[in-house]
């Protein structure tokens, strides 16, 4: 993002604000463009008064810093921030292919090509943010969003903190996503994103979570006994991968080197990039 008009600071004033893009996590999100190129961001509008109650704005400022530090093909960038009197202004990346689960609403279910290349990238974004002891805590299809190559991104940090943190989990949207031990309260490090990815591969290619029951209490138990069934649909390899990594004990799932590298993944990958080759010829010819 170039350098704005005045150097140093950004203000608001050298972008062009363009149509609402949704209600992200404490804010709305907007399209917008720098006045000088033209260039595409997302602009997300934190209220200081919803984010500031009790001084963590010192803690925000950390977190942000962290944010903007992050920088992988799979992560929405964090480009800068600036605030005036009421409002914190968060530029990012724009992610033209909108939210994952969205897609995921309109295809119903996706292929094995496809789920296994998300899984890949997003075990890859995730092996960069642990490396950078950062922990996501809320990954689920609403937190993720596809680039413009349609590759998947993975957004909305505002939940991430230090590994490892015992920090309450204000149960806000879905709990399908939590692990047993989010679930018994207990210390949570960042194998709680294996859990969560476990649960995201079953949902790509089942249409909706494992554990997902009418009623709470059905959850939880499910949840904390891993207790889960598989559609027909899903085969030998895609259950493998999940069996790894919806275990109940954090210690025993599979790292995330190991789903980069799980037969499943690189199988379908191949057959992806194969497809896709012919696909070029194809057209072509
Ligand atoms: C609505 C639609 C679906 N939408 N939403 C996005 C979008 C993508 C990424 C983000 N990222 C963040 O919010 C990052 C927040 C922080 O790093 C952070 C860190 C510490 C904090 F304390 C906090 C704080 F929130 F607590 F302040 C935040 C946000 C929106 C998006 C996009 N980029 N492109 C297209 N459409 C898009």
């Amino acid at each position: 993002v170039n350098t704005p008009q005045k150097g140093g600071k950004f203000t608001i004033n050298d972008f062009e604000i363009g149509r609402p893009l949704g209600k992200g996590k404490f804010g709305s999100v907007y399209l917008a463009r720098t006045k000088t190129g033209h260039f595409h961001v997302a602009i997300k509008v934190l209220f200081k008064s919803q984010l500031i109650s009790g001084g963590v704005e010192h803690q925000l400022e950390r977190e942000i810093e962290i944010q903007s530090h992050l920088n992988h093909p799979n992560i929405i960038k964090l480009y800068t921030y600036f605030w005036d009197a009421k409002k914190i202004y968060l530029v990012l990346e724009y992610a033209p292919g909108g939210e994952m689960y969205k897609q995921l609403t309109v295809s119903k279910r996706f292929s094995e090509p496809t789920a296994a290349k998300y899984m890949y990238e997003i075990a890859d974004a995730l092996s960069y943010c642990h490396r950078k002891n950062v922990i996501h805590r809320d990954i689920k299809p609403e937190n993720l969003l596809i680039g413009s190559q349609g590759e998947l991104k993975i957004g909305d940090f505002g939940w991430s903190v230090h590994a490892p943190s015992n920090k309450r989990q204000t149960m806000c949207g879905t709990m399908d996503y939590l692990p047993p031990e989010m679930v018994n309260g207990a210390d949570h490090s960042d194998a709680v994103d294996l859990w969560a990815i476990g649960v995201l591969c079953y949902e790509f290619l089942v249409g909706k979570p494992p554990f997902e029951h009418e009623d709470q209490s059905k959850t939880y138990a499910a949840i904390k006994a891993a207790r889960f069934t598989y559609p027909d649909s899903v085969k030998k390899g895609a259950r493998d991968l999940i069996g790894r990594l919806l275990v109940v004990d954090p210690k025993a799932r599979c790292t995330l080197e190991q789903v980069k590298e799980h037969y499943w993944i690189q199988g379908m990958m191949e057959a992806k990039i194969r497809a896709e080759k012919q696909q070029k010829i194809e057209k072509e010819a």
